[in-house]
């Protein structure tokens, strides 16, 4: 293109008026960017929810849609996102945005406050690992999603008795599964329980700022760090409750769908694991694992981050819209579209990664690591830390490691047959839950 002339639009489909192409992308939210990147190249058009969209992938397009300050959030996501994730920062733009995003990053990414953390995290995950040393066989998924239910209980509202982990687990399962339906608030729609859950979490949650408030020397964890970080901010305390919401749902998925996947992963690939095992025998063979022995596992670490790239976890960032007319990737789009980030298959892209279909940690040393362009690695989206870049990238590293950790000091384990197909859920998953043989792991005396 030269100076001064205008782009054309993306090629793509509108669809009918107001539905567009929602039916489709509602009937297999992974598949849509798929199918359509396929068809039409890395960026397109399309017609969700009765806005017109311009979907973005490809490094440089997909860096530019996360930090261009012409576009903004806000305004464009379907309802049921505005309803599960009502009051939350990931609506918004601007300099209040960033202020309560500084207050969540003091408590979820330095290093004094994970360090804090580290010993409920063990001793959770660490609860169900001993459990499953003792069962043999297990299905891990509704353990692990009870376990990141737990973790919630201890890391927010400071309630760790079993009817508020089961409360607080039913009304996260079906908050997430809101979101890949329609959202029909019909009495008795599975909608209409996500959105009645949610506000019961919300009560739930108001209990909990008004408890830390009221004794605030009674507790050490996330939200106590967000109520003492906000005023310095000049962010009030009622506001943060939309924000704590967000990082409870996001950090339920954001632990077991990883912890699923590797320990798949794992018991398919025993030269995985033994490199793993390897690594966690060397650096932290038992006791409390340290953000000093965290900052070591190098190899769990790259394990970690091809998890988030090989499988399909968010297919796409919350929706933004352009405020002025700009250009992307070679298209026009015109003020007031909406814009989406597409997060999964931007990162199963042959240009950027070889063999992008392949399960491979090796393309995560620190050396070819560095080598990627900005924007072609973005499971967590893209862009400045206080902008709208997942806030829990670092600890969603620090859990895996963890976990691994746990996992592989004391057992070994197989997958037995059963359906491993992956699900089309939100964030999919074998379909028979991951049943895993476990035994007990044998260590080899070191000479
Ligand atoms: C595997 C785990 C996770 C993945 C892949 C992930 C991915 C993402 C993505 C793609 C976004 C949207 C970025 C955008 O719209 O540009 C996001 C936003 C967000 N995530 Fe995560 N996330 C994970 C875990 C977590 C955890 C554990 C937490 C909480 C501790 C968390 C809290 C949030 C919040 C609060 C936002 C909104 C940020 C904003 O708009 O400013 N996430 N995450």
């Amino acid at each position: 293109m030269t100076t001064g002339q205008r782009s054309v639009l993306p090629p793509g489909k509108l669809g009918l008026p107001w539905i567009g192409e929602t039916m489709s992308i509602a009937r297999n939210n992974h598949q849509f960017y798929r199918d359509h990147i396929a068809k039409y190249g890395p960026v397109f058009k399309t017609r969700l929810f009765g806005k017109n969209f311009v979907i973005v992938s490809g490094h440089e397009a997909f860096h530019q849609f996360a930090t261009d300050p012409k576009v903004q959030r806000g305004g464009t996501d379907p309802i049921s996102v505005e309803q599960m994730f009502h009051g939350s920062l990931a609506l918004i733009d601007g300099d209040e945005h960033h202020s309560r995003k500084d207050v969540m990053l003091h408590a979820v990414r330095t290093d004094e406050a994970m360090a804090a953390y580290l010993e409920r995290m063990q001793r959770i995950w660490g609860t169900h690992v001993d459990t499953w040393a003792r069962s043999g066989t297990v299905t891990l998924r509704p353990d692990l999603q009870l376990a990141s239910a737990e973790l919630t209980g201890a890391l927010y509202t400071g309630d760790e008795s079993k009817a508020h982990i089961d409360e607080l687990n039913r009304i996260l399962a079906a908050m997430r599964y809101s979101l890949q339906i329609l959202p029909l608030p019909i009495p008795g729609t599975p909608y209409a329980k996500a959105l009645k859950g949610r506000k019961r979490l919300d009560v739930l949650l108001a209990q909990a700022i008004k408890r830390h408030q009221d004794h605030p020397e009674q507790y050490d964890d996330i939200l106590s760090r967000m109520l003492e970080e906000a005023p310095r901010h000049g962010v009030k305390a009622e506001t943060l409750l939309g924000d704590v919401r967000h990082l409870i749902f996001a950090g339920q998925a954001g632990f077991f769908v990883p912890f699923i996947l590797l320990t798949m992963v794992l018991g398919q690939r025993p030269e995985l694991r033994d490199k793993a095992r390897e690594e966690v025998l060397a650096v932290s063979p038992d006791g409390q694992i340290t953000m000093d022995q965290v900052a070591r596992m190098t190899y769990l670490g790259q394990l970690s981050k091809e998890v988030r790239r090989h499988f399909a976890m968010n297919s796409a960032t919350f929706f933004g819209r352009a405020v002025e007319d700009l250009d992307i990737g070679g298209y026009h789009v015109p003020k007031g579209w909406g814009m989406i980030g597409a997060i999964h298959i931007n990162m199963r892209n042959p240009e950027v990664f070889d063999d992008p279909e392949a399960f491979d940690p090796e393309r995560f040393t620190a050396e070819r690591e560095a080598a990627l362009a900005p924007g072609s690695y973005v499971p967590h989206g893209d862009g400045e830390r206080n902008h709208h870049r997942c806030p829990g990238e670092d600890m969603v590293t620090i859990a895996i490691k963890m976990y691994l950790t746990l996992l592989l000091r004391k057992l070994t384990w197989t997958i037995p047959p059963q359906d491993l197909t992956l699900t089309n859920e939100l964030f999919p998953l074998p379909a028979s839950g991951l049943t895993v043989s476990f035994t007990p792991a044998e260590v080899k005396a070191s000479s």
